[in-house]
């Protein structure tokens, strides 16, 4: 807790951090909890990058931006290191999150047991469904959206979550922003238009398939070397680490073919492949960029 509090204090006087690095914190925190899991105090950064699949100079400069330079020969304190990287994403306290429309979808992002264990509390549950008004997902019971307001006020939610048909999604949207809704996951297949100051990052699972579709077609046009196409790569295990190399760590867990693709979108906001650092298990990839005030399409 000290830790934390010390990390905590350093983070409220930081400078910047670039949006690429903040996106590759989560996947530096999965690897340095399983190592505190594990009574791992010290890491190096060769270590961290091969867990996290991106090169030790990225690790290293990442983490320049945190004030955590390691110690020659030694690595970096993995407890230390675990503080200032909760305390930039602000994983210190708990995030209570509203989930809206508990389908097929809702149900098991409601049940999913990594939310909490990663510091997101889902406290309210909300559907327009009277046969799923009262039913309990994952130890909260589904209330009517009539409470919507009542219960983002009560618990102090800022993080809401729409599976709800596209058609609905939008309307969902404004109420959640009415209520005090400031950043918003959205899985309705429809980009949503939010007032400057909210966010919005939007998951599609079906873009992440395209893609996939997109590297095994590239595979299989790939020029042959006796009858067997090149071998793809990850990145984190690329001879010199720069060809090709994404800032995005949701590259860091593709394969590609050896050349890359051409742009698939601009960086932040086009669709990636890979699994999110921070969203890992229920909800892998599919995260488009967030945008303050706007939906990245
Ligand atoms: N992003 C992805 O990768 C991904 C994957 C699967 C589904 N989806 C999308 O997620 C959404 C949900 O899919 P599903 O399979 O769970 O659908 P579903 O029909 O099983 O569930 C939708 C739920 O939303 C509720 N609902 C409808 N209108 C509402 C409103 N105005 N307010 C509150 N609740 C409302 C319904 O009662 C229902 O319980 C859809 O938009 C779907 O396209 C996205």
């Amino acid at each position: 807790m000290t830790e934390l509090r010390r990390a905590a204090g350093a983070a409220r006087g930081r400078s910047s951090v670039p949006e690429a690095t903040v996106a590759r914190l989560p996947l530096y925190l999965r690897v340095l909890t399983s190592l505190a899991d594990r009574a791992v105090r010290t890491v190096s950064s060769e270590t961290l990058a091969k867990a996290a699949g991106m090169t030790s100079a990225k690790v290293r400069k990442d983490l320049s931006y945190l004030g955590s330079y390691g110690t020659r020969g030694v690595g970096y304190d993995v407890d230390f290191l675990l503080g200032r990287i909760a305390a930039e994403l602000g994983l210190t306290e708990d995030r209570t999150v509203v989930l809206v429309g508990v389908g097929n979808l809702g149900h098991a992002l409601a049940g999913y047991a990594g939310f909490r264990s990663r510091g997101f509390r889902v406290v309210a549950l909300l559907d327009v469904d009277p046969d799923r008004i009262g039913e309990s997902v994952g130890g909260v019971a589904v209330s009517p959206l009539d409470e919507m307001e009542a219960l983002v006020e009560r618990n102090q939610v800022t993080i809401g979550v729409i599976c709800t048909p596209a058609a609905a999604a939008q309307a969902v949207c404004d109420r959640l922003v009415s209520a005090g809704i400031t950043s918003i996951l959205n899985f309705a297949p429809i980009a949503l238009s939010v007032p400057v100051g909210v966010d919005v990052r939007k998951v599609d699972l079906a873009v992440e398939l395209q893609i996939l579709s997109f590297h095994e077609a590239r595979k299989r046009s790939a020029p042959a070397t006796g009858g067997v196409a090149a071998p793809t790569r990850s990145p984190g295990r690329r001879a010199g680490g720069r060809s090709g190399e994404s800032d995005d760590p949701r590259l860091a867990m593709v394969t590609r073919a050896p050349t890359g693709p051409p742009t698939l979108g601009t960086r932040g906001t086009g669709p990636l492949v890979g699994t999110t650092g921070g969203t890992s298990g229920a909800v892998t990839g599919a995260v488009t960029g967030a945008k303050t005030g706007g939906e990245a399409s």
